[in-house]
């Protein structure tokens, strides 16, 4: 209760990210060293043996926190290659040192460089390469193998993800599509790390969903948990806005907001953090809608939502993102009372993303054709060389 009413009436321009503990890791530093090359045997012209690389290898259904816990001293060393020696004139390498990480995560070095992503099963990483074993062109001196600090950065892989202000029905909706079971208060904040549920159909076909929580006006400014989760969007297929059709208020300091000042600000948030989302296809639900007065609101503001561009036209420049999501779906739900609002969602969604995967492929096919037509093209060029023209 303490924790709660400090979150709901921290002051405005006091952060309430200290009030929450997430207990979701979303990010690793790791420590990761190659093995060192063995010295060779100049008199014999003896190698020494490479140095082991450390590896990573995708594996489904861990998370960071699983990461954490296998090496807490969260240090990774590689065996170092073997000298040459008179019995083993070429040096045994160093064994790899493979650890398993998430999906969907990228490895960065504290320089920023990019390593790379691991997105499959099995998938490998090489993060930090061995050093050589010495030999005749190295004055027989075996190298060090790379040693740096590497964030393991997890995204989330999901197809669909939720964003919504607190309170909206995220958990709720959540709960009613998937076999999901997040935690839902009458309450902001009740949720506090990224919750994923697999909606399932009749034909096997299974479909991630991730609600994102803790956005809230001023995010960017770092207000709440800021834009913590938001990266998180970044990877899914489709975006789907859910907004309470009453409006939305944080706490009594802060003003209240009516439902379509609750999807401009929405949409200001994802703009903030990247503008790029807002290109994403996307749906919106109005939820709520079994609440008193909530069929009128909508009615009045039915053509605002269909032309939200121009029906903002007045509100203040802070409030305006510059561009605005294309919902292909505007759908008024009860997501706690009406299961059959809740299958239209989940109908929908579906053959929005089998439109979307369709499309993907053609791009993809597009992509293979164009390489083979430029592989072709530059085959013809080097048998016959340049035309001159
Ligand atoms: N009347 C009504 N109440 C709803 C509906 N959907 C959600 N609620 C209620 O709204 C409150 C908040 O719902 P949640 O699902 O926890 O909302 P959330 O967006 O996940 O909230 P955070 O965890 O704060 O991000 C709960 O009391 C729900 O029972 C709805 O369709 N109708």
């Amino acid at each position: 209760m303490v924790q709660l009413k400090s979150i709901v009436f921290a002051k405005e321009g006091k952060p309430i990210r200290k009030y929450l503990r997430t207990g979701f890791r979303d990010s690793l530093r790791i420590f990761v060293q190659g093995g060192a090359g063995g010295n060779g045997l100049p008199k014999f012209g003896g190698v020494g043996g490479n140095g082991g690389n450390i590896v990573a290898v995708g594996k489904e259904n861990i998370d960071l926190e699983n990461v954490y816990r296998s090496n807490k001293s969260k240090r990774y060393i590689a065996q170092n290659g073997r000298h040459s020696s008179h019995n083993f004139i070429l040096g045994i390498p160093g064994e790899d040192l493979d650890f398993e990480v998430p999906l969907g995560v990228t490895l960065i070095t504290d320089l920023g460089k990019n390593l790379g992503e691991v997105n499959k099963e099995g998938e490998k990483l090489i993060i930090a390469k061995g050093g050589t074993g010495g030999h005749s062109k190295n004055g027989f001196l075996g190298t060090k193998g790379q040693a740096y600090p590497v964030k393991l950065d997890l995204k989330l892989i999901a197809d669909i993800g939720l964003v919504g202000f607190p309170n909206a029905g995220k958990s709720t909706l959540l709960k009613a599509i998937s076999h999901a079971r997040p935690k839902i208060a009458d309450y902001p904040f009740t949720t506090v790390r990224p919750n994923v549920g697999v909606l399932m159909y009749k034909d096997s076909r299974q479909i991630l969903m991730a609600d994102l929580p803790g956005l809230i006006e001023g995010a960017h400014a770092n207000k709440g948990m800021g834009h913590k989760f938001l990266k998180h969007v970044e990877r899914t297929k489709l975006l789907l806005m859910i907004v309470d059709i009453n409006g939305f208020q944080l706490s009594p300091q802060y003003p209240h907001r009516n439902c379509l000042e609750t999807i401009l600000l929405l949409t200001k948030e994802l703009e903030m953090y990247n503008e790029t989302l807002l290109d994403k296809p996307s749906m919106l639900l109005i939820n709520k809608m079994d609440t008193e007065g909530a069929l009128s609101k909508f009615e009045g503001n039915k053509k605002h939502l269909k032309n939200l561009k121009d029906s903002v036209k007045s509100y203040p420049e802070e409030m305006k993102p510059t561009k605005f999501l294309k919902f292909c779906d505007i759908i008024p739900v009860s997501a706690k009372e009406n299961v059959e609002d809740v299958e239209v969602v989940k109908d929908r969604l579906r053959k929005m993303l089998d439109v979307l995967t369709e499309l993907e492929a053609k791009e993809q096919k597009k992509e293979e054709e164009n390489t083979n037509l430029y592989e072709d093209l530059r085959k013809g060029v080097s048998e016959k060389g340049p035309a001159l023209v």
